[in-house]
């Protein structure tokens, strides 16, 4: 069977951390700032350098921004400086619980960032795995939204960083189901969510487009630590290796 391969995102905090997750083999950037929660978003400063660091750099991978959960937004004014070359943009889930009109929130928070950027982004629907704890909705939900809201893709990942993987958290049968669900509308999925090597056997049955790491690219799977370019390598190799012989099983 000839299925498209699948990319590997990680998530990067700063310029520093761009080499070494590209020379490891990443195919998507994304950037994230770990201390500020699962979808944490960088400061302005730090988005500042990243623009100009992709541009004279000529980073030609696709980029992707965490901006924080759609809840905060109802407090900020402010749009953050976006780099020009950010293609997508996603909004954590958490707290939405119990509030009716999340999804025009959404919508209006997307707008308000389009219209001061003068830009249409691709917009990631975000699930969280652990959504209960997260006091949010759940995947299914969200896939739904996704779809009304034309959104490019669907990530599923963790709220909780504290080890909780994705597979020990949602069953594989249930990521199928979702998975198949997006692909009948053409939308991808991406999986993230402490993923470690051993998940990999598992994850590649499921046939999701994208793999998304931060822990399982630094020391010690510590995902404060920085990005190691090596971690990267061995993961991307691991990757390869277990979706092949899963594709041409
Ligand atoms: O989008 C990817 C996330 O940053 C994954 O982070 P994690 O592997 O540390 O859970």
């Amino acid at each position: 069977m000839n299925l498209p391969p699948v990319e590997l995102l990680v998530s990067v905090r700063n310029c520093d951390e761009i080499a070494a997750a590209l020379s490891g083999g990443c195919d998507l950037l994304d950037f994230k700032e770990p201390e500020n929660g699962a979808l944490g978003m960088v400061s302005s400063a730090t988005l500042q350098t990243i623009e100009a660091y992709c541009e004279n750099q000529q980073i030609k991978v696709p980029l992707s921004m965490a901006l924080g959960e759609l809840v905060e937004w109802q407090e900020r004014q402010e749009i953050p400086p976006i780099p020009r070359a950010m293609r997508y943009l996603k909004l954590g889930p958490s707290q939405i619980q119990g509030i009716a009109d999340w999804n025009a929130r959404w919508q209006d928070v997307t707008s308000r960032i389009e219209t001061a950027r003068q830009k249409r982004y691709e917009w990631i629907a975000v699930a969280y795995a652990d959504w209960e704890q997260a006091n949010s909705i759940s995947p299914a939900e969200v896939l739904t939204a996704a779809i009304e809201n034309h959104c490019a893709g669907l990530l599923i990942d963790t709220f909780n960083k504290q080890g909780t993987g994705l597979l020990d958290l949602l069953s594989g049968r249930m990521l199928g189901d979702i998975i198949d669900q997006a692909h009948r509308v053409e939308l991808k999925v991406a999986l993230a969510g402490s993923i470690r090597f051993s998940d990999l056997e598992s994850l590649a049955a499921l046939q999701p487009d994208i793999i998304g790491i931060r822990g399982a690219a630094c020391a010690g799977n510590r995902r404060t630590d920085p990005i190691q370019e090596s971690a990267v390598r061995r993961f991307r190799e691991q990757l390869d290796r277990q979706f092949v012989c899963r594709h041409s099983g």
